[in-house]
């Protein structure tokens, strides 16, 4: 089954994430892809979802952040949107206070993890915003930063307000933040489609457009376990994870017993709960510059230790 592309939009208040969204809603129609947009708004009652047109699916989370107070909410938005639409993308815009790992981490319940492929995070910036960080608390200052640290692509909106040496102050700014992300200056988040979905990498024809590099940063794997597999093993293997795994969630089978585990892990530590039922034996890893085939591989191997016993 072709997976669901998944595009998160992330960047401070005002940045310009609906004014972007509009913009590839109108080219995704010109394309004629599927589309559905999950947003996420603070308030009680959702402004920016006019901009959406009528006929393309939308689920609001309003009222709380998705990285932190309503998580579970957009995994459940997200498996209904998913189980109702046949869809080639989903457009999920966060709040402007929202971390962008834990809105990838919201997004890769092990239920459905398997049918998406996160494309990429893409995050906004207020220039005038950026360079004026003064009157922003020490939280919100690094908030701003991890939004580019952790982005696929940085688009520095509202250029039309900046000097040329505005310009370059920022994106020597931004690259000294995150030198593998693609950095885009643009006005009224005007780009095209290819740019953002890594079509047509863009050349440096002019300060329009500066591309650094185009792969993606923040990663993440999903492991389907077709049998049970050592418990001890299994540890060891974590044992060699690095720090820059994030995350790893999931469904597992032990060879110890016949119950279906939540695997938890965070931080270095890993916690196991057990599930009442049996579910789809998976694992999510989140992480940056995750291996695949090295993940791939060593997993495969644990599974086939338990079939040779
Ligand atoms: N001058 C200028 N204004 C812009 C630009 N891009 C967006 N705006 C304006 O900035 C305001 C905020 O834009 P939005 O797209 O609503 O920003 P947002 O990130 O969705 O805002 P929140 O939903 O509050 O987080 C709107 O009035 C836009 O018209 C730009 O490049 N230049």
């Amino acid at each position: 089954m072709k997976k669901i592309e998944v595009y998160i939009l992330s960047g401070f208040l005002g940045a310009g994430k609906t004014t972007l969204l509009t913009n590839i809603l109108q080219q995704e129609k010109e394309r004629n892809r599927k589309i559905a947009v999950i947003m996420n708004e603070l308030g009680e009652v959702s402004i920016d979802s006019n901009a959406i047109p009528e006929n393309t699916p939308l689920a609001e989370l309003l009222n709380g952040c998705v990285c932190c107070t309503i998580q579970g909410q957009l995994e459940v938005q997200l498996h209904n949107i998913i189980e109702e639409n046949e869809l080639d993308a989903i457009y999920i815009e966060t709040t402007g206070v929202a971390h962008p790992i834990e809105v990838l981490d919201a997004c890769m319940s092990p239920l459905f993890a398997d049918r998406l492929q996160i494309k990429s995070i893409i995050t906004l910036i207020d220039s005038n915003r950026w360079l004026d960080q003064s009157n922003l608390s020490i939280q919100l200052k690094k908030l701003l930063q991890e939004q580019v640290i952790h982005a696929d692509i940085v688009l520095i909106n509202k250029v039309d307000q900046l000097s040329e040496s505005e310009k370059a102050n920022i994106v020597m700014n931004i690259q000294q933040l995150n030198s593998k992300g693609k950095i885009i200056l643009t006005e009224y988040a005007d780009i095209n489609l290819e740019q953002l979905q890594g079509g047509t990498v863009q050349e440096k024809k002019s300060h329009e457009q500066v591309h650094v590099h185009n792969h993606l940063h923040i990663r993440t794997y999903v492991h389907s376990f077709s049998r049970s597999v050592d418990l001890n093993e299994f540890e060891n293997f974590l044992k060699t994870m690095p720090d820059t795994i994030y995350r790893i969630k999931g469904y597992m089978k032990f060879r110890h017993s016949d119950n279906t585990y939540l695997f938890q892990y965070s931080y270095g530590m890993p916690l196991y709960l057990k599930e009442p039922v049996t579910m789809k034996n998976i694992l999510v890893f989140i992480g940056e510059n995750l291996d695949h085939e090295v993940l791939k591989a060593a997993l495969n191997r644990l599974e086939r230790k338990e079939a040779d016993i």
